[in-house]
């Protein structure tokens, strides 16, 4: 069965990891329950929002057209985990912190191969970046250091981890791969596939290299081109450019943004995110996580609600830091930017929401005439699958291995099992068990 997407915290001590994740997985957030049981104690889960298929106003279920302007389904729609807001869904998506990486881990410096290790497990990377440049390579308080550079050290810890395993065995990979007359996708995928390598992953970075030479007359530098495209297919990664609160920030930024792809940067102020939260929990102001939109006492009393929407008052001191903050990250940047960072990870992995539903004609997980649970609401399900899956692929995630008979899809239409899950095309599933 398809395992669900898991998302790596990698990043050096002090770069603000654990802000990060702690800002991702809020739990004292109203976010419902998540469907993963064994949780590993470095595992964690995040929520990563989307637009839910309740939201798209072509879809009534079988109801009477609502008299307001909302779509038809939003108000029924009641996630069995996670939640949704107006349309916004936070799904659960499982995070993995790796920790202890600093220069050398490859040759078992700090935490080294146990770090390495860990890492094997994830499908995209989110790089937590100390954008401020006020610690070093290894963590250590300093100022004027230049960030770009872990970006490059991180990725090269990870090609000369993979490299010199590979290196170590070449002699007898090659032998074995001129004996038994293999492909070079076959040869390399054995030797990667402890890194979740799949013949996939492998095929599309031989692809991009377009190698002419026959894989035993690879140099150094060809194995090692080899491996470094390995890295870039098998882990995705967001660069989180994290304290953009800080005034040195901006120049950081700016040179990394010369050297990296605009999709792969994200940019964050964790910690402006965790303190937004926490005055919001304890009522001193309205915040809706990961927006820009931060309301104080008086904001609600000038927007017409008399008792400031029951919030408390602050004093000046913590006036001040909003008012800052507002400066400085939410009308700078238009939020603190970490629901982002997951947003963007998922849009690497190109993970396509998909609604299973019982009734494809009320959207609710209730047969029309039986009786039991919450037969008005709808899209009680969501599961994160892989760009290209098919319909099939998306059967066997969530309904395992149970024959199937057939596939319905919004309207009733009949899909094929062959057929590609896309956002807005066959994303709404109605499986049929037993046979056709
Ligand atoms: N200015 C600023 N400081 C931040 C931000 N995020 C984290 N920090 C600070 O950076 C320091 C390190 O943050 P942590 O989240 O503990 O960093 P870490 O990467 O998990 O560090 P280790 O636990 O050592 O691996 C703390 O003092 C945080 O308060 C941010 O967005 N802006």
């Amino acid at each position: 069965m398809p395992r669900d997407p898991l998302i790596g915290l990698v990043g050096k001590p002090s770069s603000g990891k654990s802000t990060t994740l702690n800002s991702l997985t809020d739990t004292t957030a109203k976010v419902g329950n998540f469907p993963f049981t064994t949780i590993d104690p470095n595992r964690a889960v995040g929520y990563l929002q989307i637009p839910c298929a309740c939201s798209r106003t072509n879809l009534t279920g079988n109801t009477p057209p609502s008299p307001s302007d909302e779509p038809p389904l939003q108000t029924r729609c009641k996630p069995n985990y996670g939640v949704c807001q107006k349309g916004v869904r936070s799904v659960p998506i499982e995070l993995l912190d790796v920790a202890g990486l600093v220069p050398g881990a490859h040759m078992g410096k700090g935490l080294g191969n146990k770090f390495l290790d860990d890492l094997r497990h994830a499908d995209a990377l989110i790089h937590v970046v100390d954008a401020s440049g006020t610690t070093d390579a290894e963590g250590k308080a300093t100022r004027g250091y230049d960030p770009s550079q872990d970006i490059l050290w991180l990725k090269s810890e990870i090609v000369n981890w993979v490299l010199g395993n590979l290196k170590q065995k070449w002699g007898g990979i090659k032998r074995r791969h001129v004996a038994i007359k293999a492909g070079p996708v076959e040869t390399l995928q054995g030797q990667f596939s402890g890194y979740g390598g799949t013949s996939v992953i492998v095929a599309r970075a031989l692809d991009k290299l377009a190698l002419k030479q026959p894989l035993q007359d690879w140099d150094d530098d060809t194995i090692a081109a080899v491996v470094n495209a390995f890295v870039d297919e098998k882990f995705p990664t967001v660069y989180a450019l994290n304290k953009i609160d800080h005034p040195d920030a901006d120049k950081n930024i700016s040179k990394i943004a010369k050297q990296e792809p605009p999709e792969r940067i994200v940019l964050c102020s964790a910690i402006s995110e965790v303190f937004l939260r926490r005055l919001a929990k304890q009522d001193y102001i309205r915040y809706i996580p990961g927006s820009e939109f931060v309301d104080t006492r008086e904001d609600l009393i000038d927007n017409g609600e008399a008792d400031g929407g029951g919030l408390k008052e602050m004093d000046e001191k913590l006036k001040s830091r909003i008012e800052n903050m507002k400066d400085m990250v939410l009308y700078r940047f238009g939020s603190t930017g970490v629901n982002q960072v997951l947003s963007r990870a998922s849009e690497l992995l190109g993970l396509v929401p998909v609604f299973p539903v019982r009734n494809i004609g009320t959207f609710g997980s209730g047969e029309a005439g039986t009786s039991g649970g919450d037969r008005a609401a709808v899209f009680r399900d969501c599961v994160l699958v892989r760009k290209g899956a098919t319909v099939g692929d998306a059967y066997r995630k969530i309904m395992g291995d149970a024959p199937l008979a057939y596939v319905e899809t919004v309207g009733g239409v009949r899909v094929s099992e062959d057929d590609e899950v896309r956002v807005g095309k066959n994303d709404i599933l109605s499986f049929k068990v037993g046979r056709a």
